[in-house]
């Protein structure tokens, strides 16, 4: 290990810089620019894939989009302990992005719908190849998406030193930027290709290019991250690290049950227990690790708010009015607003408040943004429920009336748009009505109306609900508070996740920070089931409060927190070994040194002598 610490030191010193930053950092963020454009625009087109593609019905639509994003959430500790005890994190990224890609390539192949479209009327005649194929490459997808993000994250700091903190802390900021970008245009652009129409045989909408572009943007960013392979500082995979901290933790509690009678002299913390048996470093690093995971408990509430912008807050804008003049935002384009905000705000929280904040004396750590992060976002719930409150109140005396009612008693009724056919047999004929958004109508058909001639004059109406009349505009405030929030708490919190943990479990944690997005999304699940509130803009209340009691929490467990500097701990570990050691193994390790310490002047040598060469 202090081979490796010499080594990455005298790496960094020798590798290419721009700006002070590392060159190899530049690979990693395009990498991630197009690993995010992949994700979020394969997942923009999803469920409608599944409804118009597949034909599932919403429900199953719904279910298996949510198991595919907790999926995604999930597998990240695979990839991490992959990572870190077996395969390193180049080689883990490497080869899940190709496992990755092969699940986009499949996705685009299963909405190829002249593959099994034998009779060529447009609909594949082999359902079972096309949601086979599709489920596969889901499984892949989420295998590898999920795998690689702590890798990514984690990779990127290491190829800081120790003497570039601020960088590194710049770096994370630049990252959340490329995520954002990423994610901005896919969710513009995969849209606007999934409305294209194409095939071989007959002309259906383009779900193979909104998934084959994706596909394409994976392997561009597998490609990248190869090419910077010579320039990354890649950290030695220690072991089977995961399998040390679980049977160090299980010897540490079986040893203190076996000595809990009170003739044994108790220990400082828990795990000194293990001390019997385990290294102290290796029980440093765990204690590093549990106090880090212990402060997580609170944090899956914040996702169980955040991840509603893509479901509760997109039904709240189908009630909602999106005419802007120049253009009509659709309620699912409203999700759009929280990667531009993020574009806007990162660079002015780094480069305008934080500064501010330091200068007024203010000592703003990391936790405390993270805590100021959570309050916004429960500032931006009670800005939902007070938009509710004025949409109920705006609809409140309307009575609704079902339009799927209004098909089953008029079965022969087409609806096109804002044009209505009524058909029987041969005969048919037209009336065509302006429709306000979300608004519902009532239409009276004479029994006397002859088909043939132009109805339009003989066919009355009835509003039974106005079109919406609260702007859309409105949602405005919630998505930025939920944004400032997430940018005070997602970003400091990835940056956090990496500093405090130790050298060798830095994608552990970052994958444990991940985890804390998979089980929000489930609490999301399971409050909305139980608390079966009557009215929305009251569950909006109940999670704007559950956050803030859970800020409250937080900040308790936040202030009895103390930064640690894991390469410190770890060197004095080191340093304390060291001292135990008899003189034997001192005078070894001092040869040792040396020969590393000439190793290193030797290929510093040739490098210099390489440049001028060059020159
Ligand atoms: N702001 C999101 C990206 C986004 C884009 C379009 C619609 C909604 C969201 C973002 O930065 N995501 C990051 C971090 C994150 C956030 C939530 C859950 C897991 C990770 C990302 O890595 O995707």
């Amino acid at each position: 290990q202090l081979k490796d610490r010499l080594y990455k030191c005298h790496f960094i010193k020798q590798s290419k810089e721009v700006c002070g930053y590392p060159l190899s950092i530049f690979f990693i963020v395009v990498n991630e620019f197009c690993e995010r454009f992949s994700y979020y625009g394969m997942r923009a087109v999803l469920v409608l894939y599944f409804k118009y593609f597949l034909r599932w019905d919403d429900d199953l639509a719904t279910s298996i989009y949510h198991t595919f994003v907790a999926l995604c959430y999930l597998t990240p500790i695979l990839g991490a302990i992959v990572a870190d005890s077996w395969l390193g994190k180049f080689k883990t990224i490497i080869y899940l992005s190709i496992v990755y890609a092969i699940g986009q390539v499949a996705m685009a192949v299963s909405a190829i719908h002249d593959i099994t479209d034998t009779d060529r009327d447009g609909t594949p005649n082999n359902m079972t190849f096309h949601v086979v194929l599709s489920m596969v490459g889901l499984f892949l997808i989420a295998l590898g998406t999920g795998g690689i993000k702590p890798c990514v994250a984690a990779f990127g700091g290491d190829q800081f030193g120790d003497h570039q903190e601020r960088q590194r802390r710049t770096f994370f900021s630049v990252f959340y930027l490329c995520i954002n970008g990423g994610s901005l245009l896919s969710t513009i652009i995969t849209p606007i290709l999934r409305a294209q129409n194409c095939g071989i045989y007959s002309k259906q909408k383009c779900y193979s290019l909104a998934f084959g572009v994706p596909a394409a943007l994976m392997v561009v960013a597998l490609v990248v991250f190869i090419v910077g392979s010579g320039m990354y500082y890649k950290a030695k995979p220690e072991g089977n690290i995961m399998g040390d901290v679980c049977k160090c933790i299980g010897f540490a509690i079986s040893n203190r049950y076996k000595h809990r009678s009170k003739q044994y002299p108790s220990r400082e913390h828990w795990m000194d227990w293990a001390e019997d048996k385990y290294d102290k470093l290796l029980i440093a690093q765990i204690k590093m690790v549990l106090k880090v995971l212990f402060l997580y408990i609170p944090l899956p509430m914040f996702w169980t708010l955040f991840d509603q912008k893509g479901s509760r807050w997109t039904l709240q804008a189908t009630t909602m009015d999106g005419n802007f003049g120049a253009i009509v935002i659709q309620p699912d384009q409203m999700q759009t607003v929280n990667p531009i905000l993020i574009l806007t705000l990162v660079p002015i929280m780094d480069s305008v408040i934080y500064p501010l904040i330091k200068k007024c004396g203010l000592n703003f750590t990391p936790l405390k943004r993270m805590t100021v992060g959570m309050f916004l976002a429960a500032l931006a719930f009670v800005c939902a429920a007070v938009v509710q409150i004025e949409i109920d109140v705006s609809r409140k005396h309307l009575t609704y009336f079902n339009l799927t009612q209004f098909l089953k008693i008029f079965p022969f009724l087409i609806i096109i748009r804002a044009t209505f056919f009524l058909q029987s047999g041969q005969l048919s004929c037209a009336f065509s009505r302006d429709f306000g958004f979300g608004s519902s109508y009532t239409f009276f058909i004479p029994s006397t109306l002859s088909l043939g001639s132009n109805c339009q004059e003989s066919i009355t109406g009835a509003e039974d609900i106005k079109p919406n009349s609260v702007h859309m505009a409105l949602q405005v405030p919630q998505y930025f508070f939920i944004t400032a929030g997430e940018v005070m708490f997602s970003v400091t919190g990835l940056e956090f996740s990496y500093s405090q943990a130790p050298s060798n479990m830095k994608a552990v944690l970052q994958a444990g920070w991940l985890l804390t997005v998979a089980i929000g999304n489930f609490i999301v699940l399971i409050v909305a089931e139980v608390a079966k509130l009557p009215k929305q803009w009251t569950e909006y209340v109940l999670f704007a409060s559950l956050l803030l009691c859970v800020c409250i929490i937080f900040s308790i467990m936040a202030y009895f927190y103390t930064y640690i500097d894991p390469t410190e701990i770890e060197a004095k570990f080191r340093r304390n070994v060291g001292d135990d050691d008899d003189d034997k193994n001192d005078k070894q390790r001092k040869l040792e040194m040396e020969m590393m310490k000439r190793d290193l002047d030797r290929s510093d040598d040739e490098h210099y002598k390489g440049k001028q060469t060059k020159m």
